[in-house]
């Protein structure tokens, strides 16, 4: 699959985006053979398994202008790289506790010339600072997410929905997210229609969220 796979569900990119998620093939299959990020299986289906699924989370928000967004545990840039590329003028702050993963982050961000995303090798626990959203994917599970990243989320929301932490995941989260009552689960295989997101959620867990008594 090619990064035409990007445009058929995000019609109205510029040309600058369209080449900045060309770019991301060779990147990646560059820097992989260097410093494994991604498993070799995955990396033959870079756009749907990593690139289109990280921009899952724009299908169910959108991020405005000089928001400010932390991934955690970015691993080698997802979802951070690919939703830094589709919103050039949001802030991303990508953290990760391994450093080789964030050298080839960083690889990527030069290569590409980001200006909106800053790589951080630290656990996510010890960094400063308060953000709109935080996005994540394949960490931890939701209690161990919450947290490591208590007191992140900034409390006033600059969007229509809360503030809080926007969570690919997959599978049966019923046990996982027992304990949340506000969290709200979204399918991607509404969005997407190849049978990779057929079991793909985003979860959305907003910021001073009610446990469930
Ligand atoms: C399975 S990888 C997922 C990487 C990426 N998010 C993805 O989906 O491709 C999990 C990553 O979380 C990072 N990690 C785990 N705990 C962390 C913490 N407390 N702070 C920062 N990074 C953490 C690990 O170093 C690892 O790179």
């Amino acid at each position: 699959m090619t990064a035409d796979l990007i445009q058929k569900y995000f019609t109205t990119l510029t040309e600058d985006q369209v080449a900045h998620f060309k770019a991301l093939e060779g990147l990646y299959q560059d820097w992989n053979q260097k410093i494994n990020v991604v498993s070799r299986k995955d990396i033959d289906e870079l756009y749907l398994r990593h690139v289109l699924h990280s921009l899952g989370i724009a299908k169910i928000q959108t991020f405005n202008e000089g928001a400010d967004i932390l991934d955690v545990g970015t691993g080698g840039g997802f979802p951070g790289i690919p939703l830094a590329i589709l919103f050039p003028n949001v802030n991303f702050t990508l953290v990760d506790a391994i450093g080789k993963k964030i050298k080839v982050v960083q690889e990527v961000i030069d290569g590409l010339q980001l200006d909106n995303v800053k790589a951080i090798h630290s656990r996510v626990e010890e960094i400063p600072g308060q953000f709109d959203f935080i996005v994540s994917r394949a960490v931890a599970a939701m209690p161990t997410f919450v947290h490591w990243t208590k007191g992140k989320v900034k409390k006033d929301s600059a969007h229509e929905r809360k503030n809080g932490i926007l969570y690919l995941k997959g599978g049966d989260l019923e046990e996982e997210l027992k304990d949340y009552a506000t969290v709200q689960i979204f399918d991607l295989k509404e969005y997407f229609e190849e049978y990779f997101f057929d079991t793909k959620k985003v979860v959305y867990l907003p910021q001073k969220f009610k446990e469930r008594s």
